[in-house]
Formats: C-alpha cells, structure tokens, sequence
C-alpha cells in the first residue's frame, strides 16, 4: 500500500524501502512514518536504521529486552530527545506527511500534537484542575473560563478520572493514588488535544488494579488517537495493542500485527523473546 504520507520520501528515493514496514497489514491511514533512523548517545550507537509506519487510531506496543531501545525509538516521535545532551538523531521521521525534525518546526507545538505519559506519574504540584487547564492556557484553547472548565471536565472524563474527582479539583494532584496520578497525567496530555499519545510503560509503576484501569483507558482511546506504548509486559502489549514491534540491540526485528508476532513471529530472536528465553 503506497500512502499519501510516505510522499515526501518519494523523491529522496526512500520509497521503496516502504515494503516491510508492515504498514500494508493494517487498513487504517499511517500516521507516523520513520524511515532510517539512528540515534547516538556519544559514541554508543543505540538505535540502528529503524524503519516502520504506524497507523492512526490503533495501539502499537514496544517490546524487546532492557536497553534494546524502546524508550529511545519512543522519544524520537516527539523529539523528546532533543533535551537529552550528547543525543544525535537521524533519518526521517513524519507525522501526517510533515518532517517533524524541520528546523522551522515548532517543537512546543509538536508535543501538544505528540503528547507522552511516563513511567512514573509525574503532576505538577498543583491542584488537579489546574493539573489539566495549563496546557489548554498556555496554548490559547479556550476563550474563558467555562471554555477552561469544560476542556478539564472533558479530558477528566475521557480518562475515567472524573467521577473519582469532580468535588475536588481543587485538592493538589499529587495528593491522588498512584494509579489516579497516571490518569491525571492521560487527561493532561488529551486536554491539549493531541493526535498522538506515547506512553513509556505507563504501568509499571502501578498494581494490578490501577494497570487494568489503564489498560481499558487506553482501549477506550484509540478509537480517536494514535497510540504507541513502551511496556515490559508481553501480556500488557498482548491485550492492548493491534501492532507490535520487537527490538533487540538496538535494531527493530520485526513489526506486524500483534497477533502474528504472538503466534508466528518471523525471526527467531522475537520467538526466542515471546517464549521467554531472555528478556
Ligand atoms: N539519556 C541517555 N543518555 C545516554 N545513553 C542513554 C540514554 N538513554 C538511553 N541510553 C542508552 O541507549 C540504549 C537504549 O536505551 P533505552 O532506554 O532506549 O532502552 P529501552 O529498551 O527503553 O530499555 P528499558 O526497557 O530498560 O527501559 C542503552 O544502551 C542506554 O544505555
């Protein structure tokens, strides 16, 4: 499948790296288009000429053992590594046919566009309501206050945290569970209406509960984003996402539907992996 997003590439001649990205497996229109990208810290070359397309309102998960990259290939979509000193990015990365690494590009405008959740749930030390309306402030949303008040009550809800919180949100963020933190943190990146939503192991700092209210969150929204999540847990990228790619050593092996790579992965590293011989 040749997809108006991978135009731009056309005449640099990197177009007929397309077959293989596993893009012709998934009907929904590519949302991001990476082609050859590499990444340095110093001398350490830990991304190695990753090529892969990945759709648009779907889950793509990030598998692979610790240090393979995941987290790297991650920040690369949002240019997140530019804070990192020492960090050297290459090759081409496009969100909707548009070169994100485009000097003229603004960056502060990308990552409300790209949003990202962490690890460890991380709300600034402020109250939940304004936890959630700075980012729509700092961007000009909303017009007044019921403008404000609504996009808060909206991504609140979309992230399943409103009923939990909706008679105090004027109680400090950080004062919430962790679990609830985490949802916070989804609502603060949905309040500035992102398309894509990246998330490094997101669960990984929460018990089973929390994960699974997580895990139905993120089910619930990628019927409207893009989302691409890093995670540890083979079960976790089993149950949530459609498309998977697997890392090892710096290299994507291979990427396909999730349930092909569950089941009849290609490449022996990736069954070695899913069948827990190292990890
Ligand atoms: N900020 C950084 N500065 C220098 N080197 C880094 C930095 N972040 C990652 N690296 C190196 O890049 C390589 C890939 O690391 P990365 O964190 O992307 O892997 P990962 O697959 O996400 O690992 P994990 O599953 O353990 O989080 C490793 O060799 C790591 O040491």
């Amino acid at each position: 499948m040749k997809h108006a997003t991978t135009e731009p590439f056309a005449e640099t001649g990197t177009s007929d790296v397309l077959a293989g990205t596993g893009a012709a497996e998934s009907a929904l229109p590519v949302k991001l288009v990476t082609r050859g990208v590499n990444v340095h810290y110093g001398d350490n070359h830990a991304l190695k000429n990753v090529t892969l397309d990945i759709p648009a309102r779907s889950v793509t998960a990030f598998i692979g053992p610790s240090g393979c990259g995941k987290s790297t290939f991650l920040r690369c979509l949002n240019r997140m590594n530019d804070t990192i000193e020492g960090c050297r990015v290459t090759g081409a990365i496009t969100l909707d046919g548009r070169d994100i690494y485009d000097p003229d590009l603004d960056v502060v405008e990308l990552r409300a566009r790209v949003g990202m959740v962490f690890q460890k749930p991380n709300p600034f030390p402020k109250s939940i309501y304004e936890n959630i309306a700075y980012g729509p402030r700092i961007h000009g949303l909303a017009r007044n206050k019921t403008e404000l008040d609504q996009i808060v009550e909206t991504a609140l809800r979309k992230s399943s945290l409103w009923d939990e919180v909706k008679d105090r949100l004027d109680a400090p963020g950080t004062g919430l569970s962790g679990g609830q933190q985490q949802r916070l943190c989804i609502a603060r990146a949905i309040a500035v209406s992102p398309e894509v939503i990246l998330m490094d192991e997101p669960c990984s700092a929460l018990d089973p509960i929390a994960t699974a209210k997580i895990e139905e969150l993120i089910d619930e929204l990628r019927d409207n984003y893009c989302i691409v999540i890093v995670t540890h847990s083979m079960q976790q990228a089993a149950r949530v996402s459609q498309q998977t790619a697997f890392f090892h050593l710096g290299e994507m092996v291979e990427h396909g539907s999730t349930d092909m790579m569950f089941t009849t992965p290609s490449d022996q590293r990736t069954q070695d992996y899913i069948t827990g011989r190292y990890g």
